[in-house]
């Protein structure tokens, strides 16, 4: 028998291999990650097919369960836009941002705070994961005044972030739920604001002085001249704008990603969605994904410095 084992190599399968890639690279990350904050912008996006849904809401669900404060910012540009279409209302984006009058306000506030926002709670659900849907309405999580671009021109009920709610999103946070946060918020007198939910994510990275701000776009990363660009530096992004390598829905996240890392939030990272398990191998794995911005490259020592 003593001879018989002797003879006998161990049988290293393929499924030993994959559990030694993915989970033992993954524990040091899940031990310096533990009690962390982290912001996930879900982009509307992102959000077209079921299978890809449902993988996020997994990752978003396994990510709170190794200890990490989840908070989930979410979009929805893409539905707006159909609902719009089905009311009769026009749709007109400046710089990546919605004209929204009266009636385009209501669409905004049915969308992002009802099925949609529901929708997410229910698939992190199914995941076994506990989520709490809100808007910036509840409890007055986003505190908002009307949006101005730099020459001073508004784009009607469009608002910026004035002040975040800290306090409850940490009260859900201990609880061990995962917030959904639907971008609305509302002044002093209770006027409704659309909030870009990039700009929604940076401001509530930034109050809540979250590890890292995550944006899950449809994208592999920011493309210049038919190529990803790995890293951006701050000094390029006003370039990448102006010469028109970076249009539309990416304006306001490049502008909010540098915005985040000024106010000292130390990663921010831009990721696709439209592959599964994206997120988390952006957070537990030593291959970086999509693109990082970085505010120089001194600052920048490697791809994916997780540590
Ligand atoms: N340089 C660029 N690199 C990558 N995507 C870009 C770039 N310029 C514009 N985009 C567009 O930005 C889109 C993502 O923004 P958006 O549609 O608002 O997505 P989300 O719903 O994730 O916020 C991409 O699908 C792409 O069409
Ligand atoms: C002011 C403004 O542009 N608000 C956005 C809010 C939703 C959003 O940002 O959705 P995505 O992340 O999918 O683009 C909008 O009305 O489309």
């Amino acid at each position: 028998m003593e001879h018989f084992k002797q003879n006998i190599k161990p049988i290293i399968s393929s499924k030993q291999v994959a559990i030694e890639k993915v989970l033992i690279e993954a524990l040091p990350y899940i031990r310096e990650f533990e009690g962390k904050t982290f912001v996930v912008k879900y982009g509307g996006a992102a959000m077209t097919d079921e299978n890809l849904k449902s993988a996020f809401a997994q990752n978003v669900t396994l990510l709170r369960k190794v200890g990490i404060n989840v908070v989930l910012v979410h979009g929805g540009g893409k539905e707006i836009t159909g609902l719009a279409e089905k009311l009769g209302l026009k749709t007109e984006f400046r710089q990546g941002r919605r004209v929204t009058d009266a009636d385009m306000i209501n669409a905004v506030q049915m969308t992002l705070a009802g099925k949609l926002n529901q929708d997410i709670v229910r698939l992190i659900s199914s995941h076994g994961g506990k989520a709490v849907g809100v808007s910036g309405l509840d409890a007055d999580l986003i505190t908002a005044k009307q949006f101005r671009n730099q020459n001073g021109s508004d784009l009607g009920f469009v608002g910026e972030v004035t002040e975040v709610n800290t306090n409850y999103i940490d009260l859900l946070c201990q609880a061990g739920l995962i917030p959904v946060i639907a971008p609305i918020g509302s002044d002093e007198k209770g006027q409704i604001y659309n909030i870009n939910a990039d700009d929604a994510a940076s401001s509530i990275a930034i109050s809540l002085k979250a590890e890292k701000l995550i944006y899950v776009s449809d994208v592999v990363g920011i493309y210049a001249d038919n190529h990803i660009l790995r890293t951006v530096q701050k000094k390029d992004a006003a370039e990448l704008i102006e010469s028109g390598v970076v249009t539309g829905g990416m304006i306001p996240k490049v502008l909010s990603a540098f915005r985040t890392l000024d106010a000292g939030v130390k990663k921010v990272h831009l990721i696709d969605g439209s592959f599964a398990h994206s997120l988390l191998l952006e957070i537990f794995t030593n291959d970086g994904v999509g693109t990082q911005f970085v505010i120089s490259d001194d600052r920048f020592y490697s791809f994916n410095d997780n540590d």
